[in-house]
């Protein structure tokens, strides 16, 4: 982990008064010391079952595989508050598998930058990248930007990508996201996303930050 957003702890019972929670639990420690490469697997997986063509028997062994390891997660489900997924910031995107797999190389008021690397799952045709997971991206990533920089939970009101050139595969992309204005309570965010020199996809969206209790 190198630079994370500081996203301050509180404690879980804590009230959040029917609002967003403007903090919450970060945690390194949930879910055990593998629970990384447990999300690398799962993530992993993912990938597999995108690409492979299994025969009959396998699917059936897999499913058979797939069953048993929902039965033994079935009994310990939790909030999303406290859920590793999501709560893990030493993780590529907090562990949150809904989530490219992004790393944080830098995070404050003045922006993100981080780095992605689009696999098999997020395919979109043709060997490019499925544009819902470019938006997917640049929603949490410009989230993150407009809560660091004014320090308040945001949701997004708008979210507009620009697609300039096809986004690749298997290929390490870097992301910017940063605040353009502030009005009031609602957060300009612009980002871009690159291979190299070349520009993949620009965003410009709209957060609005969140009045007290505001779900
Ligand atoms: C560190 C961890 C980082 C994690 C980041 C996670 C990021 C994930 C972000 C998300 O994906 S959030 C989920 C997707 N978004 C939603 O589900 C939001 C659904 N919509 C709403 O809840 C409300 O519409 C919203 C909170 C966005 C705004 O409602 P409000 O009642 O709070 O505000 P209001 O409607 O009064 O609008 C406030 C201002 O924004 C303006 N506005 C609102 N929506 C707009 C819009 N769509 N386009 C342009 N302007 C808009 C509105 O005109 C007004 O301008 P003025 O102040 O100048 O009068």
């Amino acid at each position: 982990m190198s630079a994370q957003p500081d996203v301050e702890s509180s404690s879980a019972s804590d009230a959040h008064e029917g609002g967003f929670r403007p903090t919450f639990d970060v945690s390194t420690e949930r879910g055990g010391p593998n629970y990384g490469k447990f999300v690398g697997q799962v993530r992993e997986f993912m990938d597999r079952v995108r690409a492979a063509l299994p025969s009959a028997e396998l699917t059936d062994e897999l499913l058979a595989d797939l069953k048993s390891m929902n039965a033994k997660l079935v009994d310990f489900e939790t909030d999303e508050w406290t859920s590793p997924s999501g709560t893990r910031i030493d993780l590529p995107a907090r562990g949150n598998i809904t989530l490219p797999p992004y790393d944080i190389v830098d995070a404050g008021p003045d922006g993100v930058d981080a780095t992605i690397t689009f696999t098999r799952f997020n395919l979109g045709g043709n060997g490019a990248a499925h544009g819902g997971f470019v938006a997917l991206l640049f929603d949490d990533l410009g989230g993150m930007a407009a809560a660091l920089n004014i320090e308040g939970i945001c949701r997004t009101a708008y979210l507009k990508i620009d697609y300039r050139s096809l986004t690749p595969l298997n290929s390490e992309l870097a992301v910017r996201c940063w605040v353009d204005r502030v009005e009031g309570r609602k957060v300009y965010v612009r980002g871009t996303l690159h291979e190299g020199d070349r520009l993949c996809a620009e965003m410009d969206a709209l957060f609005i930050k969140l009045k007290p209790g505001q779900p």
